[in-house]
């Protein structure tokens, strides 16, 4: 478990402080993927430079299990994050050493290990990230993905706890960021590890996280499992950050409620119903015509939910008992 306490951070810019953290508490469970999305500027690079204590924050506590780190001394501290891996935005490799050296290079520093044993540890993270055949090369000679890759074995050298990911996909186009959370979500599973990781994009978000907190002008404006965030987002924030996928409900009502004079209908469909012909079903039994406007298929972390907005000329008595009927079929209706 990790825990933030009323975590504060200013800095000094032009002679003015500037917040960047005000009051973030978090809780994040052992396992679990955590999330942390924001605008450009809303404090995720300092909250998780915070969290392994490479930022001090001016007050507030930060606890990775039973350690208390912002009580550590900067040596105590030195011997703590060998066990929170770090993965970067732009990969931090060694360029003049190659793929095997700067997964063992974290290994080095730790100490401790025989030169076999580094060896040994250095194959075994080599295979978990598919690069078993691309030891001897450069940095130079590698792709972003398998840059990010390198980055990945070497946060994971020294059996960490906690792996923070800073926008560790942002570098990389659409299929590699694909394969990236693909395999932080095997390493997830297969390792038990708790993962935090910064994004200021929701699609990271939707595949991978379990979890996320919304953070705006260095505040946690919204925090919750991301099935119940995204499929009621009660902040402005993370409605807008939903809006530009396509997922909002601001994108869905949009204009289309003044322009079209009947009652709009959101219907949020997660898991089966998602699949299945409800709203041919429900229009049936009701003796109603519902006509659908937009509409997504998506999947949350291999959950899928539907969000559809639907039109229906129906008496006002009639629109009131829609949610009960959608109800029964496992399928959220509002009336907007
Ligand atoms: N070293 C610094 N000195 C002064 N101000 C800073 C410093 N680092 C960050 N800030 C300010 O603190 C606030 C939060 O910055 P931070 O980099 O944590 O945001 P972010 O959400 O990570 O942004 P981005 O997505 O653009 O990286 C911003 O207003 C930023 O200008």
């Amino acid at each position: 478990m990790i825990e933030v306490t009323d975590l504060t951070k200013h800095y000094l810019h032009a002679g003015s402080r500037v917040a960047a953290l005000s009051a973030v508490n978090l809780r994040i469970g052992q396992g679990e993927i955590y999330g942390i999305i924001g605008r450009s500027g809303a404090g995720k690079s300092t909250l998780i430079r915070c969290l392994n204590l490479l930022e001090r924050p001016d007050s507030g506590e930060v606890r990775i299990g039973a350690d208390a780190l912002t009580a550590y001394s900067e040596r105590q501290l030195q011997q703590r994050r060998q066990r929170i891996g770090m993965v970067f935005q732009h990969f931090n490799l060694l360029r003049s050493r190659t793929v095997a050296a700067n997964v063992r290079f974290p290994l080095e520093l730790a100490g401790g290990l025989s030169a076999a044993q580094m060896d040994a540890r250095v194959d075994e993270l080599l295979a978990l990230v598919g690069l078993q055949d691309h030891q001897y090369k450069r940095p130079a000679q590698l792709s972003g993905g398998q840059k990010q890759r390198v980055g990945i074995a070497r946060a994971l050298a020294n059996h960490p706890d906690v792996l923070l990911c800073d926008e560790a996909t942002s570098a990389l186009d659409p299929e590699t960021t694909d394969a990236i959370l693909a395999l932080l979500a095997d390493i997830n599973r297969q390792l038990g590890l708790t993962i935090v990781l910064i994004t200021h994009d929701m699609r990271v978000i939707r595949q991978l996280c379990d979890s996320v907190a919304v953070l705006d002008h260095g505040r946690v404006v919204e925090a919750g499992k991301v099935l119940d965030v995204f499929l009621q987002p009660q902040h402005a924030a993370t409605q807008s950050l939903l809006a530009e996928t396509g997922l909002g409900q601001a994108a869905l009502q949009g204009q289309w409620r003044e322009r079209i004079g009947t009652p709009l209908l959101k219907l949020t469909f997660v898991g089966e119903p998602a699949l299945q012909p409800v709203l041919d079903k429900v229009g049936r039994e009701a003796g109603l015509r519902i006509n659908l406007l937009s509409g997504t298929l998506a999947e949350i972390k291999h959950t899928p939910f539907g969000l559809l907005l639907a039109a229906v000329v129906a008496s006002d008595v009639e629109v009131q008992a829609l949610p009960a009927i959608f109800a029964r079929e496992g399928v959220r209706c509002e009336v907007l």
